[in-house]
């Protein structure tokens, strides 16, 4: 089992019910999962490489360990305010990210040109940090009558075997 930090940026609380989606069905599969409505860099990555050291006493239980960055975009293209420290505390971080495996899921509306901007941006800051993107950026368009929570649910299970 590996475990997962669910990393939530929101505005209106939307996408913390995309988030809350994805860990339900994550922990059906059996994953330990920690959500951060509020993302807390140091929070995180004591989470992250605490559950490494964990893993290493089991050595039946090995994976490198997984964040999922689930955010809306608002503003003109911008970061919702819950991730923005988030994200500027993780271009200054000096640790080795190397080990750590992403993905994004990025909630917006199409009827922006910066559709999904923070979810496209923060993609590539964690690729720059040296993380590794596991499966391509997930896009849920809510100018379309969709299920969003069903819908990242979905994506979750379809995935699984890569986690
Ligand atoms: C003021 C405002 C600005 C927005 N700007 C964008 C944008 O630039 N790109 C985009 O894809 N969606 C944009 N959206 C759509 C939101 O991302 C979308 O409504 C999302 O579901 C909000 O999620 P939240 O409830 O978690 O904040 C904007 C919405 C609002 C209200």
């Amino acid at each position: 089992m590996s475990s997962i930090q669910i990393i939530v940026g929101s505005m209106l609380g939307g996408t913390e019910y995309v988030a809350e989606a994805c860990e339900e069905t994550l922990t059906e599969l059996d994953f330990k999962v920690d959500i951060h409505l509020k993302p807390d860099l140091n929070n995180i990555l004591s989470n992250t490489f605490l559950s490494n050291n964990e893993q290493k006493k089991h050595s039946d239980l090995p994976k490198k360990p997984l964040w999922i960055i689930c955010t809306s975009t608002h503003g003109a293209g911008d970061y919702p305010d819950s991730i923005k420290q988030f994200a500027s505390d993780l271009s200054h971080c000096e640790q080795d990210l190397s080990t750590v495996s992403f993905l994004t899921i990025g909630i917006g509306d199409s009827s922006y040109d910066t559709f999904c901007k923070a979810a496209k941006d923060i993609t590539k800051l964690l690729i720059t940090m040296g993380c590794t993107e596991i499966v391509p950026l997930k896009t849920l368009d809510m100018s379309e009558d969709i299920d969003p929570e069903e819908l990242a649910q979905q994506w979750i299970s379809l995935n699984k075997d890569l986690l």
